[in-house]
């Protein structure tokens, strides 16, 4: 039997201990950030602030004692938003052995570092690591719906171990070698979520969704290819895949953010709404162009929604300059 402590206890770190609660066959604890959170998991035997409507598994071990929740584990699989990764692994880190496999299942990039997750883990230790990404809400997840993800590590025995310990009847698993594709596409396809919100918020059409998607895959693909991973792995469920789900399904926070831009509400007032539940690529968008720069690629999506989201530009005008770009070649 694996021991696997799952850090964070967000909708996502929760679905994922509820799936391998039922694949069965580990020892797991679930890990929440606040004191108040863990009780409130412990007392209810429900995630009622983050994943409300399903119980959690008797085995699944509450706490937010962040040493105790790794102390043995074979498997740390970090799902914290992302700009909370590093004080958590840094906290960690004097505790880690060196055999324990750090994985990241959180989609973003860090703050001015622009750096991915892994390579945010890899700053700190030199555990082996790996991230799990791809076309995944949560609800779904935890309700046992058929879901494929991919695990990406440069150690190709991480990526066997975690498929093998993770693949149940609901969740296949994937392997990639490619770690800076899989985490790109996670990552990027957040900002793209947010444009195809914007686009259902101003009530354009299925045409123009289906550009901004097309094109939006071309520009994430082109940053990902220049940050070294491969464009194939764009192709695949941590790229495409994630990104037909949160440009088109209701339940994307990044894209009901967009949604409501779309419709004039102003960002403020929508974070303040969410209730401390995350949508990336609010953050993630400075990010990609930040990196964008550094490798000189061309994202003007991304650029456009970084205006809107930043600088107050209206939707309507971001639109209307994406149009008006001087013609190019596919
Ligand atoms: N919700 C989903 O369907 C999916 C989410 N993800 C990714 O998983 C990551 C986490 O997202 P969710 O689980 O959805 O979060 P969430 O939006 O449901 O909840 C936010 C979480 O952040 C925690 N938190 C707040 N401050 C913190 C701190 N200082 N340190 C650590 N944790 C802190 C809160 O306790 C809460 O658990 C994100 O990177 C997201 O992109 C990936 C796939 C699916
Ligand atoms: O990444 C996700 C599904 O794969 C969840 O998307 P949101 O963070 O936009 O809800």
């Amino acid at each position: 039997m694996s021991r696997i402590a799952v850090l964070g206890a967000g909708a996502w770190g929760t679905a994922l201990a509820i799936s391998l609660a039922r694949r069965g066959g580990h020892d797991l604890t679930l890990w929440a950030h606040s004191a108040a959170l863990s009780e409130q998991l412990i007392e209810s035997g429900e995630n009622v602030p983050y994943l409300p409507g399903f119980t959690l598994p008797a085995d699944i071990q509450i706490t937010s004692d962040l040493p105790a929740a790794i102390f043995e584990a074979d498997i740390l699989l970090s799902v914290t938003p992302s700009q909370h990764l590093r004080e958590t692994i840094a906290h960690i880190a004097p505790l880690l052995t060196p055999n324990q496999i750090i994985l990241s299942a959180s989609k973003g990039i860090e703050d001015k570092s622009f750096l991915r997750m892994t390579q945010v883990i890899a700053s700190i230790t030199n555990n082996p690591c790996g991230v799990v990404s791809g076309p995944s809400f949560a609800q779904e997840t935890a309700a046992g719906l058929p879901t494929a993800v991919v695990i990406a590590s440069s150690v190709p025995q991480v990526a066997q171990t975690v498929q093998r310990e993770f693949s149940s009847p609901s969740l296949r698993l994937y392997t990639n070698d490619d770690v800076t594709g899989v985490e790109l596409g996670g990552a990027l396809k957040n900002v793209i979520a947010l444009s195809s919100g914007v686009i259902h918020g101003l009530g354009l059409g299925a045409n123009t969704s289906a550009a901004l998607i097309t094109r939006g895959i071309a520009e994430i693909t082109r940053l990902a290819v220049a940050c070294g991973g491969r464009r194939q792995t764009l192709a695949g469920l941590s790229g495409v895949g994630d990104l037909v789900l949160t440009c088109t399904g209701s339940l994307s926070r990044n894209r009901q953010v967009g949604v409501e831009l779309g419709k004039g509400r102003k960002l403020p007032e929508i974070l303040a709404g969410m209730n401390g539940k995350v949508a990336e690529g609010v953050r993630s968008t400075a990010a990609a162009l930040g990196l964008a720069a550094r490798y000189g690629v061309e994202m003007p999506i991304a650029e456009q929604m970084d205006a809107v989201l930043h600088r107050e530009k209206s939707p309507r005008d971001a639109i209307k300059d994406l149009m008006a770009r001087p013609g190019r070649e596919e």
